[in-house]
């Protein structure tokens, strides 16, 4: 039974998706208190959450069998995804479901600003009609700055054309071609913060965005400009807002996110009668809370099926087309990385990866992930997955090199992996036929071909006569029949190499006495 945790509201669409799942239990507790979370999550396979529930290390720490978190929603800065990614739990999102409802929140705000239209009705409501007090500006000919170019940005800025606005987009990934296609002007922060009669901050929050408009930038601004944030509280500095508001630098401002959530009760920003505040709701519409419930819940219910799943933010992402040409070699990658450790046998502390032909398409580093998968999780731990991988290598001191190269020498596609280790080094390959599956077409050097499934028996030995019988006669005596052979050599009366594929485990006993047998140099026992 996989429990899938569900600790924030989400539309119920996206329940009914994650309660399709056979075998799942969904328990949907929303506002449970830390300790009632860190007990919730110890058996849950997967977690679903929006912005309320904060996921921390302890989170992550205390739980047992977590395979994924699903952020309902765009923005994953409640989620510690360092503590994730070290664990091996994905974190998914949905990254486009509320893009509209955000953008559509920030043109609310933006207008409301322009007309006063929150501070009207509350005036109304107290019983006064003043027409002269709320005067407001148009939308139209006014420059708006947006920060952040993304989806979010994106739409606000072509609303704000339609609205006869001229719009500056400062995004490090805006080019000068998607700007002009959009009809708006690149600029520099400086640039866009100089010119802007409004500001609408659309990037995520993070080292680099945080405090993006402090005091210092809004000592910068045209006089008058009105902010918008609908982004992430912590990308303006509120108490540099207070006071560049205090001072009527800034004639009004509209936030709908904050730096600490609930936003308190006698925070300052609450005092301006030209502030215009909402308790984070750029998202809620009910098309948007379908969108993403429903969109999160299916990429869980693939992650807990082992399908292909989307909108991983701990994984590079992968085109379908790229998904599509990688997803035959993840077998064969797998199986080389579990050969190697065994073949091994001793600390990694250098791998290098070489992916020729067909198989060396760019691929996000996922291959490569998928080799110490099998390398890392053999030797150290299960919990070693494609999320951690890398990680792991990094923090174990495995040297990790790719290569790629186009053209294959032997065959249209190959991974090759050589590896270093306290006992030496090592060398395999692999390719992929297409009617055979994956195979190993070579072992230190030497060429063979044998598929890359089931149990084998890797010796090398000096080339006499009897070597092949004396080992038959071993494996005969423990009742362990040989299915496949392949032999190799370099010359008459040297070094030689046998794998065999056998019909069951060899035990360690059997490989004892295989090692003791006169001109026996190696001998391993590979599970795949
Ligand atoms: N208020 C609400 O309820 C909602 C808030 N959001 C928030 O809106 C923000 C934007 O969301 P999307 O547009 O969907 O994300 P997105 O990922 O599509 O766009 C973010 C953009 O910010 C840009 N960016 C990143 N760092 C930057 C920097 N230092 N300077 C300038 N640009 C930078 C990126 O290049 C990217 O183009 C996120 O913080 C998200 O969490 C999203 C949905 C609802
Ligand atoms: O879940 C929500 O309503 C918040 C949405 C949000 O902030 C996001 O998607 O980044």
């Amino acid at each position: 039974m996989l429990k899938i945790l569900v600790t924030d509201d989400i539309a119920k669409m996206g329940v009914e998706v994650l309660e399709s799942l056979p075998d799942a239990l969904v328990e949907v507790r929303t506002g449970l208190s830390e300790s009632e979370l860190l007990e919730a999550i110890e058996d849950a396979d997967a977690l679903v959450v929006r912005s309320q529930t904060t996921v921390t290390q302890e989170v992550i720490r205390a739980a047992r069998q977590l395979k994924v978190i699903g952020r309902a929603g765009v923005g994953v800065d409640n989620i510690d995804l360092e503590s994730a990614t070290k664990r091996g739990v994905l974190v998914i999102n949905a990254p486009d479901g509320n893009t509209i409802a955000a953008a559509e929140h920030t043109f609310a705000m933006m207008i409301s600003l322009a007309r006063h239209i929150p501070a009207a009705n509350r005036d109304l409501l107290g019983g006064k009609w003043n027409r002269k007090r709320w005067v407001g500006v148009e939308l139209r000919g006014k420059t708006l700055a947006v920060l952040g170019m993304g989806r979010i940005g994106t739409e606000v800025a072509k609303r704000a054309k339609v609205f006869g606005m001229n719009v500056v987009g400062f995004d490090p990934f805006l080019t000068e071609e998607r700007a002009t296609s959009l009809g708006i002007v690149k600029a520099t922060l400086d640039d866009a913060v100089a010119q802007a009669d409004f500001i609408t901050v659309h990037t995520p929050l993070t080292k680099e965005t945080h405090h993006m408009i402090d005091s210092a930038r809004l000592r910068t601004v045209k006089p008058g400009v009105r902010i918008v944030n609908c982004a992430r509280g912590g990308i303006i500095d509120e108490m540099a807002l207070c006071e560049a508001l205090e001072d009527e630098r800034v004639a009004g401002a509209a936030l709908d996110v904050f730096e600490s959530e609930p936003l308190r009760e006698d925070h300052p920003l609450r005092r301006f009668e030209n502030v215009i505040l909402t308790p984070h709701l750029g998202a809620s519409t009910v098309e948007a809370q379908e969108n993403v419930a429903i969109q999160v819940a299916e990429q869980i219910v693939h992650v807990l099926k082992d399908e292909p799943f989307e909108h991983a933010v701990n994984l590079p992402s992968l085109s379908a087309k790229q998904k599509e040409s990688l997803s035959p070699y993840l077998a064969l990658a797998e199986k080389l990385g579990l050969f190697a450790a065994q073949l091994a046998q001793g600390a990694p502390s250098s791998i290098r990866v070489t992916y020729t032909g067909d198989a060396s398409a760019p691929d996000g580093g996922y291959l490569t992930r998928t080799v110490l998968k099998g390398l890392l999780g053999f030797q150290y731990s299960d919990d070693i997955n494609y999320v951690n991988a890398l990680r792991f290598a990094e923090e174990s001191g495995l040297r990790v090199q790719e290569v790629r190269e186009t053209r294959g020498r032997v065959y249209t596609n190959e991974i090759s992996l050589s590896i270093e280790t306290e006992n030496g080094s090592h060398h395999l390959a692999g390719t992929l036929y297409s009617e055979s599956g994956p195979r190993i077409v070579e072992l230190d050097g030497y060429p063979i071909d044998m598929p890359s499934e089931g149990v084998l028996l890797f010796t090398r030995h000096k080339d006499q006569p009897g070597m092949i019988g004396r080992i038959g006669t071993f494996l005969g005596d423990a009742q362990v029949n040989i299915a496949g052979m392949q032999v190799g050599r370099r010359e008459s009366g040297g070094e030689a190499i046998m794998l065999l594929a056998v019909d069951r485990s060899v035990s360690t006993d059997v490989i004892k006495q295989i090692e003791q047998v006169d001109g026996i140099s190696m001998v391993r026992a590979i599970e795949l």
